[in-house]
C-alpha cells in the first residue's frame, strides 16, 4: 500500500469555533505581537470552486488500496495498518517513481556499486565497503552496523561472490530503514495541523505545495498559514500553490509568524477544514532566536487547538548528507519532530545520510524527493530506497 496518506475518521465531532484571543495575551514571550500590524488577510477561492466546508468527509465506502503503487487515489481507506511488501511487478505509476528515484540516486549508488564488481570476498571488499559508505554520508555508526550485518550474514549463508554480498546489503539497508517507514494520517482530528520547519531553501514550501496538492485532490479541505511573514517571495510561492489548489491561505506581510499561525489554526477549526498547515520560515539550527521563534508558533498554535499541532515536520535536503543528521538532532531538540521530507535525493552521492538518521535519530519520512515536479515527491519505502540505491 503506497497511499500519499491516510484518513482515519474523527473521534470527535468538530469543535465549536474558538474565541478570538488576541495572540499577544496568549504568549508572555510575545514582544513583537502585530497589535499595528495589518489584519491577516484570508484569501479564499474562487467561489465556484471553493471547497465544501462541512460536507461530510467520504469515509463511507472508502475505494480498495491499490496494490504496490497507488498514489493518492488510494488515500481514503479505512485507518489499519497492513504493511504490503511490494509486489515484484509494481503498478505502473509506482515503477515509473521507483524508475525515477533509482535515477536519483544514481551517484550514491553506483559510488557502493563499484565495491562489488571485483571477483572474490575479502578484506579489500569489506575495506572499500567501508569507505563507499562513509563517502555516501552514511555515517560511522550505521556503517560500522551495516558492515557487521553484512559480514555475519555472509558467513552465515556462505556467499562465496561480491554480487551476493551486494544484495545482502541491500537486504541489511531495507531492515536499517525499516522503521523509518510511516503514513501520514488526517482526520482523526479536525482540522489535522501540520507544522514545517527547515533550513532555508530546504524545499519546505515546494513540498507543501505537493501535499496540498495530493490532499485537495482527495476531497480534502487544506488551509495554508504562511507563517514566513519575512520573505515576500515565500508567501507569493504558498499563495500560488494555494491558488493552483484552490485552497484557502492565511498570509500577512510583517508581524508575527505565531500570530498568523494562531488565526490560521483558529479559522480552519471555525471553517471545519480537514488540514491547516504551517509554512515557516527557514532557519538554520544555530540561529537560536530563531530557533525560539518557531517554539513560539507551536506553543501559539497549541492555544488555538490543545492537541495540535499533530505533525511537526522537518524538510531536509538530502544532498547535505551528514549536516542533514545534525540539523535532525537540533530541530527535533527544539520542536520534537514527528516526521521528515528529505528532497533533494536526485544527483546526490549523499543518499546515504537516510542509513544514518535510522541508526542514530531514527524519525518517520513520510516523504522522499527527487525532483521539482509534482510527481518527484513520494512516500518512503525502505526496501524499494535500497533496491532503488542498489539495484
Ligand atoms: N532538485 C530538486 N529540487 C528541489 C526539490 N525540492 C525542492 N526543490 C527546489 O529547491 C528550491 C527551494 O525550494 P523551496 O520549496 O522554496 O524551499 P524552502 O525551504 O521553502 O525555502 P525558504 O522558504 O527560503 O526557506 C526550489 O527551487 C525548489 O524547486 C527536490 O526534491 N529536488
Amino acid at each position: 500500500m503506497f497511499s500519499f496518506f491516510r484518513r482515519k475518521p474523527a473521534a470527535t465531532p468538530a469543535p465549536a469555533p474558538v474565541p478570538a484571543a488576541p495572540v499577544q495575551d496568549l504568549t508572555p514571550a510575545a514582544t513583537t505581537a502585530p497589535t499595528a500590524a495589518p489584519a491577516p488577510q484570508v484569501t479564499a477561492p474562487p467561489p465556484t470552486a471553493a471547497p465544501q466546508v462541512g460536507a461530510p468527509l467520504p469515509t463511507a465506502a472508502p475505494p480498495a488500496p491499490a496494490q504496490g503503487g497507488g498514489l493518492i487515489g488510494s488515500a481514503l481507506v479505512r485507518p489499519m495498518d497492513v504493511p504490503v511488501a511490494p509486489t515484484a511487478t509494481p503498478a505502473p505509476e509506482r515503477q515509473r517513481w521507483l524508475d525515477r528515484l533509482s535515477q536519483g540516486l544514481r551517484k550514491t549508488g553506483s559510488n557502493i556499486a563499484e565495491v562489488f564488481t571485483g571477483g572474490q570476498i575479502d578484506d579489500n571488499l569489506y575495506e572499500e565497503l567501508e569507505t563507499a559508505l562513509l563517502l555516501a554520508d552514511t555515517g560511522v555508526k550505521a556503517t560500522q552496523h551495516l558492515l557487521d550485518e553484512v559480514k555475519r550474514k555472509v558467513a552465515s549463508t556462505g556467499a562465496t561472490r561480491p554480487v551476493q554480498v551486494k544484495n545482502i546489503l541491500s537486504e541489511s539497508l531495507a531492515q536499517l530503514l525499516k522503521p523509518l517507514e510511516k503514513t501520514l494520517v488526517i482526520g482523526a482530528q479536525q482540522p489535522t495541523v501540520i507544522m514545517v520547519a527547515g533550513v532555508n531553501g530546504a524545499g519546505k514550501t515546494t513540498s507543501i505545495g505537493k501535499l496540498t496538492k495530493h490532499l485537495a485532490d482527495e476531497g480534502a479541505s487544506v488551509l495554508l498559514a504562511a507563517a514566513d511573514t519575512f520573505r515576500a517571495a515565500a508567501r507569493e510561492q504558498l499563495a500560488v500553490w494555494a491558488d493552483r489548489n484552490t485552497v484557502e491561505i492565511v498570509s500577512q506581510e510583517g508581524g508575527d509568524p505565531a500570530a498568523v499561525s494562531f488565526d490560521a489554526v483558529s479559522a480552519g477549526r471555525a471553517r471545519g477544514k480537514d488540514v491547516v498547515i504551517v509554512d515557516t520560515a527557514g532557519r538554520l539550527p544555530t540561529q537560536l532566536h530563531l530557533m525560539e521563534e518557531l517554539r513560539k508558533i507551536k506553543r501559539v498554535v497549541q492555544k488555538a487547538q490543545a492537541d495540535a499541532p499533530h505533525e511537526v515536520l522537518l524538510v531536509i535536503d538530502g544532498n547535505t548528507g551528514q549536516n542533514a543528521l545534525a540539523q535532525v538532532k537540533a530541530f527535533d531538540s527544539a520542536l520534537g519532530l514527528t516526521g521528515l521530507v528529505v528532497t533533494k535525493l536526485d544527483g546526490t552521492a549523499k543518499g546515504g545520510v537516510l542509513a544514518a538518521i535510522a541508526q542514530e535519530q531514527p524519525i518517520p519520512v513520510y516523504f522522499i524527493g527527487v525532483g521539482e515536479k509534482l510527481e518527484d515527491l513520494e512516500t518512503f519505502n525502505a526496501r524499494e530506497f535500497a533496491q532503488a540505491l542498489l539495484g
